[in-house]
Formats: structure tokens, sequence, C-alpha cells
């Protein structure tokens, strides 16, 4: 799979008018290719596999926040990164999500090429699948290097988006709460 990637990185390459066999350039179809398998694993992964489990009775029923997971996704329409963090809140009901799990369900979804507002909509449903909870919200604030390096050319504007499930859609005061945590 990594030499058939590096052959077509190859290809673009000399498509492009460079000299693929000068030195500097000689092994960056490999490397070029073994980076893009890393940013898209996240289509060899599974959600059960990830969470190993790490699934936890608890009485807790008060909402559990865990903020500024750093993401580096890649846009499906330029395969260019967009770059920022995400914010995830649940009501548990009877179970706790291991803590580190949602930082790995960030990376599966982010490492695939992705909208931003898709990617923020598949984490949202797999935090709710895993913990069978009452609500969960996810945040994410990005900068797209697509409207960035090219394009528009615009230095400063990021994107906001949210998906709510249950509580967090139903009840404006957990959906307050939520937004007043994330934004302290
Ligand atoms: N909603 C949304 N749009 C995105 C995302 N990533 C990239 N885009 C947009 O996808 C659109 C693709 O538009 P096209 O007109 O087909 O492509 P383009 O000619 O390269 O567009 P420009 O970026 O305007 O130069 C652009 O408006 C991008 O800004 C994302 O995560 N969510
Ligand atoms: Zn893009």
């Amino acid at each position: 799979m990594t030499d058939d990637i590096a052959q077509y990185y190859r290809q673009i390459i000399t498509a492009l008018g460079e000299d693929a066999e000068r030195e500097g350039l000689v092994d960056t179809p490999k490397r070029a290719a073994k980076a893009m398998q890393f940013l898209t694993a996240g289509y060899q992964q599974s959600l059960e596999d990830l969470v190993n489990g790490a699934v936890f009775e608890s009485d807790a029923d008060e909402m559990v926040l865990v903020k500024n997971i750093e993401l580096y996704s890649m846009c499906e329409h330029h395969l260019l990164p967009f770059i920022g963090k995400c914010h995830i809140a649940y009501m548990p009901s009877g179970k706790v999500l291991g803590l580190s799990k949602f930082a790995r369900i960030v990376d599966m979804y982010a490492r695939r090429m992705q909208i931003q507002e898709n990617l923020t909509r598949e984490i949202a449903d797999a935090v709710l699948e895993v913990t069978g909870a009452r609500g969960v919200a996810v945040v994410i604030e990005a900068r797209h290097l697509c409207m960035m390096m090219r394009g528009v050319e615009k230095q400063n504007s990021s994107m906001t988006s949210s998906v709510m499930l249950g509580d967090f859609r139903s009840k404006p005061t957990t959906r307050q709460e939520f937004l007043t945590l994330v934004t302290q």
C-alpha cells in the first residue's frame, strides 16, 4: 500500500515540474505516503477496539466536560489540514468513559478526510453510543489552512461547530451550563 501511494506521489511531483530523482526529493514520495497513511489511520480503527472496554459503572449523574482536546484533521475538499480544539461534555447515565478515550475518539474521526461539521457529529454520536448518556455535546473550534494559505487567504477567521444531543438539546439549563463551562 505504501509503495502504491508513493508511486502516485512521484507522479504528482513530476507533473508539478520537479525532478523526483534529485537528492532532496528522492525519498519524499515514500515519506509523504507514510505521512498520509498516518493522517488517515482513522479508517483502520473501530470504536469498539479503541474503547477497549474502558466504560465503568458509576453513580455520577452530573455533567462531565473534557475541554481543549487538540485536533488535527484534513479537509476533504483540498486535502489540507484544519487545526483546532474540541470540547466534549456528557450527562452520564450509570456509566462513565475512560478519560483518554475522548481524545482517542476525536483522533479516530479526525484522521480521515473530513468536513468540520461531520467530524463534530461523528464524535458526538460515538460518545453517545459508548456511554448511553442522557446527553452529549461537542464543540469544535478550528482554523482551515485551505482558507489561510490559498483560496480567500484569511488568516484570522475560525469556524465553530456544535452538536447537542439529548439533554443538551432539550434542556436549556443543561445547554447553558455547558456553554458557560466551555467559555470559561
Ligand atoms: N462547511 C465546510 N466547508 C469547508 C470545510 N473545509 C473546507 N470547506 C469549504 O469547501 C468549499 C469548497 O468550495 P469549492 O468552490 O468547491 O472549491 P474552491 O474553488 O477550492 O473554493 P475556495 O476555497 O473558495 O477557493 C470552500 O468554500 C471551503 O472553504 C469544512 O470543514 N466545512
Ligand atoms: Zn479545504
